[in-house]
């Protein structure tokens, strides 16, 4: 398999990631997108986002005490909540991003801040599944994984901060050898605040 160009040679996750799949039932995520859908998304980026908790400055590539917006929604504070349950966070996730990709629409390859937010970075995925790709910072070793929807991607550790993760911003994803089309995918991306 290649990813742009890039011969993959070992499929999946780096080191430190992991899918929890089935994590939200069909009816929640039904009743998140509503819950989402209500609100103003934003159109400053090509793909919409709501941010929650903590405005994320795209330009500066920061979010800082000052860019607080107020507490988290009941509905995504639940899903932290069960998240610390879970064991996934050792304290509530106070910064929330959701984003929305319509088919042909990705996000880049990045690294999420590493002044702001902290050792555990949890995307959950809603709707259309679609592919993660994953780039080793140091080596070049490129991964790829399916994000199947209601399920959790955690990053920690050497996949938190030594890899960068992105989608590719097109129309269709091959699933088990089979070419899928994407449907509008929803996620939300849990953090916590350093400061
Ligand atoms: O959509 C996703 O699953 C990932 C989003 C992401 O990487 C981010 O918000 O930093
Ligand atoms: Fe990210």
């Amino acid at each position: 398999m290649t990813v742009d160009g890039t011969e993959i040679t070992d499929i999946g996750l780096p080191p430190g990631a992991r899918v929890i799949p089935d994590w939200i039932t069909p009816a929640e995520e039904t009743a998140l997108v509503a819950f989402l859908d209500e609100g103003a998304w934003s159109d400053e980026l090509r793909r919409r986002v709501r941010h929650f908790g903590y405005r994320y400055d795209y330009r500066a590539r920061i979010a800082t005490p000052e860019s607080r917006i107020g507490p988290l929604p009941e509905d995504v504070q639940g899903l932290g909540r069960r998240m610390v349950e879970d064991g996934i966070f050792a304290r509530l996730p106070d910064q929330v991003i959701a984003n929305e990709y319509l088919p042909g629409q990705g996000i880049s390859a990045h690294v999420d801040c590493q002044p702001c937010f902290g050792d555990v970075i949890v995307s959950m995925s809603l709707l259309s599944p679609c592919e993660m790709q994953f780039g080793c910072v140091a080596t070049g070793e490129r991964r790829a994984a399916i994000l199947p929807p209601r399920s959790l991607l955690v990053l920690e550790g050497v996949a938190r901060h030594d890899w960068t993760h992105a989608i590719p911003a097109r129309r269709s994803d091959i699933i088990d050898g089979v070419r899928v089309m994407r449907g509008r995918r929803v996620s939300l991306t849990f953090r916590t605040m350093r400061f």
